[in-house]
């Protein structure tokens, strides 16, 4: 994998096959720098897969694919190491031995410098889940990884991290990739919506709306059911598809 020092990402012909059977097949795809695109699709379509390689977490590819070198990802679950405090679980990984100030920056970044000295198992579900984006935070990546970040959280908790995750893009400027199941999410946080199927990028759109942006924009409702036909969801399954 070659990375280079901006925010731009670009992806031709990469596929990956598990046991013969290629999960991302000859997938093309350029993120321009500062961009926040949504990634949709149905389970098993392949976005982890996908997010993995631009991480750098799975090198068993073969194409190009051309990321930044700072770049970080969250994941769904927080993967908090129980028997560190917060503030090192932050640090973790990082090289070059930083203090405990730095991990104290990125989390009053998410709202969280006062749990810095907590224990994992005592942080709430979001607030694990903010920890865990302090710590892709605390890299000062240039490319932000998340996948499916808000899934396990409450409706609230989740509007609130989409909120946070959203003002820390607005002030940062990095690239963000977001995979979600959630159309709503991605017309509510992204400039830019994916459709992944057959193991490319089936639907790509752009989301020009204003923000902050409010779902009774005929705009956006428009966007919407193009988006569920494009993943397959008829008009009935709405009110279960964007909620689960
Ligand atoms: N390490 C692995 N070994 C074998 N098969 C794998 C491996 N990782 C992923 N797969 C398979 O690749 C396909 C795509 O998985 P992936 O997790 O990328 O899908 P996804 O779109 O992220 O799904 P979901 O939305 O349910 O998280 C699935 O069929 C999965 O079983």
């Amino acid at each position: 994998m070659a990375t280079d020092l901006h925010g731009a990402v670009t992806v031709q012909g990469l596929t990956r096959s598990f046991d013969g059977r290629p999960v991302v097949d000859g997938l093309d795809l350029t993120l321009r720098a500062g961009q926040f695109t949504a990634l949709l699709g149905h389970s098993g379509c392949g976005k982890s897969t996908l997010l993995r390689i631009l991480a750098g977490l799975d090198r068993e590819v073969s194409g190009t694919v051309l990321v930044p070198r700072r770049r970080a990802v969250a994941f769904q679950a927080p993967r908090l190491m129980p028997w560190k405090k917060v503030w090192r679980n932050v640090l973790l990984g990082l090289p070059g031995k930083p203090g405990r100030a730095v991990a104290e920056k990125a989390l009053a970044e998410v709202g969280l410098g006062h749990r810095s000295g907590a224990w994992p198992k005592t942080l709430s579900g979001g607030e694990a889940q903010r920890a865990s984006l302090a710590r892709a935070l605390v890299r000062d990546p240039d490319l932000l990884l998340l996948d499916e970040p808000f899934g396990a959280l409450d409706a609230l908790t989740r509007i609130k991290a989409q909120r946070l995750v959203a003002e820390l893009w607005q002030r940062r400027g990095c690239t963000v990739l977001l995979v979600t199941h959630d159309v709503d999410e991605a017309l509510l946080l992204a400039d830019r919506a994916l459709v992944m199927r057959d193991g490319v990028i089936a639907y790509d759109t752009a989301v020009d709306l204003d923000r902050p942006r409010s779902p009774g924009d005929p705009a956006l409702a428009a966007l919407r059911t193009r988006l569920l036909a494009e993943l397959g969801v008829a008009d009935a399954e709405l009110a279960t598809s964007t909620t689960s």
